[in-house]
């Protein structure tokens, strides 16, 4: 399935996979992604080049039909939105424990078949009740809760600005899966304010299921409901971790970083993505690895065009329970590089863009501190994307390049859930079975080291 039609079950969407596509323009008809994911070919696309031929730039390129040409009312008179989808993190200590519980009560977290949909909340309260005091210490040690919020608001704010340079007015929402704001809240802020078209973007470079997936599938349950929203024309950016704008400013801040070592060609860059369970990619066909790998090796191939030919190697961390999550493990490698005489590592977080307690503790202090305990004597890590300029405005640029293939959500009432699994039935008893067994298992103090 290409990137437009594929749904991981997430019914009356069209999610598109944002391109490289400033970088593929050019003056021929079919070369604009943009165009192509919203299906505009043929008659349409050239109807579109005559209403729009003063948005040709200079070298030939289609800058696509937005608000800025003055002539087009019918783009004038659009509200524009632009929802930024995260995960969201708890504020406080208190914010802990409830913040876990919608997490774990999350079906696209904890994936129970749907005959068992009952144990959900359940399982969730006990998970979260057990977890709580290990995740607390984790907050406790970067200040008492999570960055993300703030984070989240800045990157907003500075992507409003963006779109505001390349004269494109929006207004530029937060909506956070499992903490305020919630999704529900920045949904009916969209509503209050009359937004005529929207485009989703989640703040995840790579697709996961667990993420993006379940956000959008949130949004999906929300909009379906609203007799207004379910109009609304939406754009939804699956995924950006091929665009040269993300890729280029991650080059940016590991060349800058890799300078700070006394002989920077030696320095192992360890690529540290956040994992998900192998049933997810197995099973369900979770995207994410194969995203992930396809990123790194973008990177890379981008430092090599800057002269950087350093070693490389990618590894996943923050596993949480039994069941076996994507190798090869950060911590895992971490004490073979070090016995295998790696002397200088450069750690990379690659899965968000944003600090948070996973870059803040666990790369800054547990896998730091498990690194040099191995050999490693050198150890840096290149900071978050955060709000870095290069970024932000490639950011924009895709919300820009999305626009025009902005589409209501479908009624469509049909759970695919499952249609990517081949086998439901054991697909079924294993997810039952291993529901159990982390139950069980989580009842057990030398089960520590497995995160839960
Ligand atoms: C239990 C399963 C989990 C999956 C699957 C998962 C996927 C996943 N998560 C992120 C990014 C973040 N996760 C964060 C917190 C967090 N995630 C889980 C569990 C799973 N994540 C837990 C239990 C927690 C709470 C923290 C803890 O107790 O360890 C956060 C928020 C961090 C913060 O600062 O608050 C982010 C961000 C990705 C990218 C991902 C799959 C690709
Ligand atoms: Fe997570």
């Amino acid at each position: 399935m290409d990137a437009v039609t594929r749904s991981y079950g997430l019914s009356g969407i069209n999610i598109s996979k944002s391109n490289a596509s400033k970088f593929r323009h050019d003056s021929s008809m079919h070369a604009c992604e943009s165009c192509w994911r919203s299906g505009t070919t043929g008659r349409s696309f050239q109807k579109l080049q005559l209403q729009n031929r003063k948005r040709f730039c200079s070298a030939g390129m289609l800058t696509h039909p937005l608000s800025f040409t003055e002539s087009d009312s019918e783009i004038e008179e659009d509200k524009i939105g632009v929802l930024l989808l995260n995960l969201g993190g708890p504020e406080t200590l208190h914010d802990v424990q409830p913040f876990l519980y919608n997490l774990f009560a999350d079906p696209d977290i904890i994936r129970l078949p749907r005959l068992f949909r009952f144990l959900q909340r359940p399982l969730a309260q006990l998970i979260s009740t057990l977890r709580a005091p290990k995740s607390k210490q984790g907050y406790a040690s970067i200040g008492g809760g999570s960055p993300l919020r703030k984070i989240t608001d800045e990157q907003a704010d500075a992507l409003k600005m963006a779109l505001e340079e390349k004269k494109v007015a929006s207004n530029v929402y937060v909506a956070m899966r499992y903490w305020h704001p919630f999704t529900q809240e920045a949904v009916r802020q969209i509503k209050r304010d009359g937004i005529t078209k929207l485009v989703v973007l989640p703040l995840y470079p790579q697709f996961s299921i667990s993420t993006t997936g379940s956000s959008i599938r949130l949004l999906q349950t929300l909009f379906r409901e609203d007799k207004i929203l379910s109009k609304l024309p939406v754009a939804i950016i699956q995924s950006w971790y091929q665009r040269q704008g993300y890729v280029k400013s991650m080059a940016d801040l590991i060349h800058k970083e890799l300078q700070t070592f006394g002989s920077p060609h030696e320095v192992m860059i360890f690529f540290s993505a956040h994992g998900v369970p192998v049933s997810y990619v197995r099973d369900a066909g979770d995207p994410y690895k194969d995203q992930m790998e396809e990123c790194i090796d973008l990177i890379m191939h981008e430092l090599k065009a800057r002269g950087i030919h350093n070693h490389h190697k990618l590894a996943y961390q923050s596993r949480v329970g039994p069941v076996e999550w994507l190798k090869p493990y950060t911590d895992e490698v971490l004490v073979e590089l070090g016995q295998k005489g790696v002397k200088s590592l450069l750690a990379v977080p690659v899965s968000f863009v944003s600090e948070h307690i996973e870059t803040l503790e666990e790369i800054d202090m547990e896998y730091k501190e498990l690194a040099l305990e191995s050999g490693i004597q050198n150890w840096g890590r290149v900071p978050a994307l955060g709000c870095t300029a290069t970024f932000i405005a490639d950011l924009a640029d895709a919300v820009i390049e999305a626009l025009p293939s902005a589409s209501a959500i479908t009624t469509s009432t049909t759970d695919n859930a499952n249609t990517f699994v081949q086998d439901p039935l054991a697909f079924a008893i294993k997810l039952l079975l291993g529901s159990f067994l982390a139950f069980i298992l989580l009842l057990f103090p030398g089960f520590k080291n497995q995160n839960v």
